[in-house]
């Protein structure tokens, strides 16, 4: 999951709503709700989960296909016109594919073995050869056991459709070369179409599932990590979100702006509190989480780090940003708290080369420790480590 996403919207619970409206919601999928990063992470999960099953399905038509060979050799079963003893080899050689499956990384290179393992399995299962009494009704049931399972297994689209394509065009040679099966060519065609029908249905029905329940993940994820009150992050949030946001390159750019951290505190809350009740502490809260929010910038990440602490990591910002943003929020606050004369202190640190939250955080926290020994309502600027001080207000 990546976790510099927004909230992810309400709770997937169980949605009333006509039978009707939720076949169709099938056809939107949650897919387009996600993130591309996250796209990627669920096929990746998918593929990985699926993977054991497409190499079973291939084993278990290999299995059919020797098995059907050693039938016709003892004439229980009529043959298409290849020889049972081809039929039994090719079978053999095709029970190794699963394994190519399984081990190759490539997803193109395993594609391109389910696509020539299906059209194999395809010529022998159900594409008689040309003069062959055609007993194929059975045959072709059972080899387009094959498309509903694989529809149902494969996760890209690329895959999807280019074995849809192998599947048509056995078929299509299939009916060149020997025509449809007894019930005749529009019933063939309906079968044909039917099969990959149910086995897109059962794919769509999957990754839907499969996104949902990510979407699901997610919600639960923010809201472990999200203040109600005041609608950031919480700390342990912060601190997940913070920290890899600070690990993270710019995309092979060298990052010029170091980054800075904010770290801003309510002045004398306790005494709002006392004076003027719990509610109005609370209000109070709530609008300096509004305030932050309409004055963060892009790559800002803030958060309540409990009580009347707020901190906000400005990832990319130069100090003199980072101060104009505190100042800006400070000043907002004071405005709108006019009515209880609440103000707010806070702390600056610059991030140092190779400097981590906590560190930045331990001296943001003591710049504001001394805005609040010096009168409050006010910002500091957090000495380097080397203890140069800053001055960003020039
Ligand atoms: N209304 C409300 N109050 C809270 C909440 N969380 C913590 N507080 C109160 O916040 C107050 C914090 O008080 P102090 O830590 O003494 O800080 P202060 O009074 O702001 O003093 P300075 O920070 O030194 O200016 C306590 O009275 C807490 O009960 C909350 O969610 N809502």
């Amino acid at each position: 999951m990546s976790t510099d996403d927004t909230v992810a919207g309400p709770l997937l619970g169980r949605e009333r709503r006509s039978p009707l409206r939720a076949m169709l919601a099938l056809f939107r999928s949650s897919w387009s709700r996600l993130e591309p990063a996250d796209r990627q992470k669920l096929v990746n999960l998918q593929v990985s989960v699926t993977q054991p099953a497409m190499a079973t399905v291939m084993l278990g038509g290999a299995v059919l296909l020797v098995l059907l060979g050693c039938l016709e050799a003892l004439g229980w079963v009529a043959g298409i016109g290849y020889p049972p003893a081809l039929s039994v080899v090719v079978g053999l050689v095709l029970a190794f594919t699963p394994l190519l499956v399984w081990y190759q990384t490539r997803w193109y290179v395993r594609l391109a073995v389910l696509l020539a393992y299906t059209a194999v399995l395809g010529v022998f299962l159900s594409v008689p050869m040309p003069g062959a009494i055609p007993q194929l009704a059975f045959r072709t049931g059972l080899f387009n056991m094959l498309p509903i399972a694989m529809l149902a297994l494969l996760v890209r689209r690329r895959a999807m459709a280019l074995f849809v394509g192998v599947v048509l065009l056995l078929s299509l040679v299939r009916v060149e070369l020997h025509g449809a099966p007894a019930s005749g060519q529009t019933m063939y065609w309906l079968y044909v179409f039917a099969t990959l029908g149910f086995g897109w249905m059962l794919r769509r029905y999957r990754s839907e599932f499969a996104a949902r329940a990510y979407l699901q993940s997610m919600n639960l994820w923010w809201q472990a990590r999200t203040d109600p009150l005041t609608g950031l992050l919480n700390r342990s949030g912060w601190e997940a979100v913070a920290a890899q946001s600070l690990g993270r390159g710019t995309g092979g750019r060298v990052r010029t702006r170091p980054g800075c951290l904010v770290f801003l505190d309510i002045d004398h809350f306790k005494q709002v509190n006392d004076t003027h009740g719990h509610q109005a502490g609370d209000d109070a809260l709530a609008e300096l989480g509004r305030i932050i929010r309409s004055r963060e910038g892009k790559d800002y990440i803030a958060a309540r780090l409990g009580g009347e602490e707020f901190v906000v990591l400005a990832r990319t910002a130069s100090l003199q940003e980072a101060w104009r943003f505190a100042e800006r929020v400070r000043a907002d606050f004071a405005l709108a708290q006019e009515a209880l004369g609440c103000t707010l202190s806070g702390g600056l640190a610059e991030r140092q080369q190779g400097e981590d939250l906590s560190s930045m955080l331990r001296r943001a926290d003591e710049a504001l420790y001394r805005a609040k020994s010096t009168g409050r309502d006010r910002l500091l600027v957090a000495a380097r480590s080397d203890g140069v001080p800053h001055d960003a207000s020039a």
